[in-house]
């Protein structure tokens, strides 16, 4: 099976590669020791190929094929989405890192707004892809800034990285938090309501 050529967030056009994927999770169970060909293994290479085209599915997708909806109300005040789970991958180890994004807005002078999920799916985009922390931040942060020129963002994102719980350091439960604030939410005053509201348990 292949997927239809689309474009990725670059703009570059390409398809993931289902075939080369499953190759090369052969030779690593090769190379730590393993015999793919085992009952138990003999599946695995198409397993995780298939796995990998949706934990990556984000490459092929662009923010504005999922800010789709937006509707102009009027509403001129904060919206905040708090605690979308996330599920990324460290681009430096290829393990998992996972927490919740939260993410806000002020909209523009029109009030032109986005439906609630769309906030959602777009985090799933720049998740979806070999990421740091820092980037999957900005890149939500900066994206919803062209397509709805809201008059201010906020986006903090708190992980736990796999690769520093499961292996190296070796130290579960350290949470990375990192943030982008855009626009109006630099104000200080703004800034302190929407972080009150992101910290409020
Ligand atoms: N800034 C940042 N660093 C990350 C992120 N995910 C993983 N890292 C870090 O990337 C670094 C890679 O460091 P290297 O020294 O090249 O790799 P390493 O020898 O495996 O490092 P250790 O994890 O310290 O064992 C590590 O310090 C990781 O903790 C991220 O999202 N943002
Ligand atoms: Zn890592």
């Amino acid at each position: 099976m292949t997927d239809p050529v689309t474009l990725d967030g670059e703009g570059r056009i390409g398809e993931f590669d289902e075939k080369r994927a499953e190759n090369a999770v052969r030779e690593l169970l090769l190379a730590v020791g393993e015999d793919p060909d085992r009952e138990g293994l003999k599946e695995t290479p198409a397993r995780v190929a298939r796995a990998y085209r949706e934990i990556f599915a984000g490459l092929w997708q662009r923010p504005e094929d999922v800010l789709t909806t937006t509707f102009d109300l009027g509403h001129d005040e904060m919206v905040l989405v708090k605690d979308i789970e996330v599920y990324s991958t460290c681009e430096h180890h290829l393990v998992p890192f996972r927490g919740v994004a939260h993410v806000g807005y002020i909209p523009s002078e029109t009030g032109k707004i986005t439906g609630l999920s769309k906030l959602a799916r777009l985090v799933d985009v720049y998740a979806r892809r070999p990421q740091v922390q820092e980037r999957l931040t900005t890149q939500i942060a900066d994206s919803l800034m062209e397509i709805l020129e809201p008059r201010g963002v906020i986006v903090v994102v708190e992980c736990e990285h796999m690769c520093m719980s499961m292996r190296g350091i070796r130290k579960p439960g350290a949470k990375t938090i990192t943030s982008a604030v855009r626009g109006q939410l630099r104000d200080v005053a703004t800034r302190n309501e929407a972080m009150s509201l992101i910290m409020a348990r």
